[in-house]
Formats: C-alpha cells, structure tokens, sequence
C-alpha cells in the first residue's frame, strides 16, 4: 500500500473515501501503512483522499486570484494586528514563523518578537476557519474585490475538514484502537476550529536569501493534531526525518496532499508519532531567472485542530515502564496562545 517517493512514502487512502468499492481489511491494510509511515517519520503523503485534479487546480486558481489582486485591495481583510483572531490578509513579512527553539535563549530584557524579526519571512498569507467558529470571525473581502472567493473558500473549509476526518479515522483504524481510545482521538478534530491558510511566496533574488535578510518559512513545527497540505509544482517544502536528522524535500507529485504530525497528536501519543520540523527552503534543481530571481511558490495547508477548550492528554496505551509519559495535560488553546506569541508584532492580550 505505501510506495516509495523519494523516501517519503506515499499511502492511498481510497479505501476510506470510496469505501463501498473496499474491503475492511482493505482499510485495516491502509492504516496501517498510514501509521507506519508518521511512526518512522512523523509525516506522509496521502493519495485518495477524495479531493481530484480539478479541485486541486481550482484551489490554487483562486489562491493565485486573490493574491494577483493589488496589495490596496488585499488590504481590505487586514488581519488584525495581533495573533488573535489569525484570520485575514497578511502582507509580505507582517506574519513570523518561528519554533519553540528560537523563543529560547533571549536576554530577560531583549524584545523577543524583534529578535526572531532580524529575518523577515518572505511569504504573503490569508487565513480562514469555519463560518461556525464561535471563537475567530473570519475576515472576508468585500463581495465585489473578488466575486465568489467567500462562498468558494467556506464550502472548500467544508470539504477539507471532511478529508482530516477521513485522515483520522485512517490513524485511529492503522492503530487499532478500542472504541474509547478511538473516540478520544476524534477529540483532536474540531469540523469548527480547523484553518485553512493560503501562502503566496513571490519571487526573491537568490542574493537576497544568501544575505540571510529574508527566509521563506524558517524550521517549525505546526502546533495542532495534523495539517494537510497542497503545494503547487514548484516544490520547496522540507521535513525533517527524525532518524537520519536531516531534511527531505517533499518532492511535489501530481494529486497527493503532504500530511505531517502536529504537537497535539505527538502529546497524545507520548512521541509515538512525532510533530514533524518543516521548513520551505528553494529547492536544488530551481534556476533563478536573471533579474526576478527564484520563482514563485503557492501552497495550502490545512491545519486540523482540536476545540479550543479541549484538554489534550496522552493516551495510556501509549505509555509504559520502556515510553514512560513526557507530556502533562494541556488546554490547546493555551498552547496555542504560547506558540502563536510572537508572530504578529501586536502580541494582543497574550503577553
Ligand atoms: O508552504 C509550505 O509548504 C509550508 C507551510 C507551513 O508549514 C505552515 O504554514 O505552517
Ligand atoms: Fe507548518
């Protein structure tokens, strides 16, 4: 069931979206590669998951769309200043990724934010959640900047919280949970609390990177239970492989979506599956073109998270005298206020 690409396996998760046409043990054999394949690496990439060629082509259409638009009309869904709500547009260098690593080390009295600041991420975003989030409103464009963009983002949020839920189920049949155990990992999906998120990165001089002044998105890890991703062609993105310590690109290949672990399913399966570092770099075989320099890059993930309320603690079967527990109990949405400090100069009410 799993091929080798580029030694990131590729699991077909058909089974679970077309399962009239599949046995159960089809499925079982599904999962199974499925859980193999994040317990070695920490991240996949998935094919069958029900979304098709046309969908990805129109996806990024409408991302390239609104991002063609000019900044003065972007600018009319301004995120807000600071990290809460993450909905709305963020212009070139206004939002900073960072990891936990980098929030360490600083001075008592050093401005932490404007440390991680010294490079700025080259990258342009729009973030959007469910119209039924009773805790972030999103942020639209008016209707007449770019007719359709709102009802084709809302129904696209629908459609690929229904694909984590597919995702999911595949993890919870891979590992063969009991019907308790199973449920608690449903837990990590919230149909409300997800978030879609639209990247544009432009074309930047390969000088400019060199100077280190500009990055694309540093090394990080996504703080919620998985996120699905969709890149255009031109590739870039890069997990680290936990066993060799160094990054594979995640070579981009027609139809599949790149799944990778986030804190909250490490937590809750005590580093069983480990939240996967990932970064965008420029990949090897990409030539700059004089004078506009590497060329542009469009992706879209998908971040799958738990209620803001939930407690994520770890599940018992995944602790014993050999794993004993690494992780106490935690309220994502605290977690997610931690991890989310500094990446907006206006750091809000979470200071
Ligand atoms: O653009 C990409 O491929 C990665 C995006 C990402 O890692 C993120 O937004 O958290
Ligand atoms: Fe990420």
């Amino acid at each position: 069931m799993a091929a080798l690409n580029s030694t990131i396996p590729t699991v077909d998760l058909s089974p679970f979206s077309d399962p009239a046409s599949f046995s159960t043990s089809d499925r079982l054999q599904a999962g199974r590669a499925l859980v193999l394949a994040l317990h070695n690496l920490g991240f996949a990439k998935i094919s069958g998951h029900g979304v098709s060629l046309a969908d990805i082509e129109e996806m990024l259409g409408w991302s390239k769309k609104l991002f063609n638009l000019p900044v003065s009309e972007k600018m009319k869904a301004p995120h807000p200043p600071g990290p809460m709500p993450h909905r709305g547009y963020s212009g070139l260098g206004v939002e900073k990724v960072y990891s936990t690593d980098d929030m360490e080390g600083h001075a008592p009295d050093e401005d932490v934010g404007e440390a991680l600041r010294k490079i700025s991420d080259f990258k342009e975003n729009y973030e959007i959640g469910s119209e039924y989030d009773d805790q972030q409103t999103n942020i639209w464009l008016p209707d007449d900047v770019l007719p359709g963009f709102r009802p084709y983002m809302t129904a696209l949020y629908e459609r690929l919280a229904e694909v984590g839920k597919l995702v999911l189920s595949a993890i919870g049949t891979g590992l063969e949970l009991g019907i308790d155990d199973y449920s608690a990992l449903m837990q990590l999906d919230s149909d409300r609390h997800s978030q879609l998120r639209l990247l544009h990165y432009p074309s930047i001089t390969k000088d400019k990177l060199q100077k280190e002044l500009f990055t694309r998105l540093p090394a990080h890890t996504d703080w919620g239970s998985f996120t699905m991703l969709l890149q255009d062609s031109r590739g870039g993105l890069e997990l680290l492989d936990p066993g060799a310590q160094s990054f594979l690109p995640a070579i981009p290949e027609e139809g599949t979506l790149v799944l990778n672990i986030g804190d909250m399913l490490q937590r809750f399966t005590n580093d069983y599956f480990q939240s996967a570092l990932h970064r965008v770099s420029v990949p090897d075989n990409v030539v700059a073109v004089p004078d506009s320099g590497i060329p542009e890059r469009y992706s879209i993930p998908f971040f799958v998270a738990p209620p803001p309320s939930h407690t994520v603690t770890t599940l018992p079967k995944f602790i014993s005298a050999e794993t004993p527990a690494k992780y106490g109990p935690v309220r994502f949405e605290d977690y997610g206020a931690m991890r989310a400090k500094y990446a907006y100069q206006d750091r809000g009410s979470h200071e």
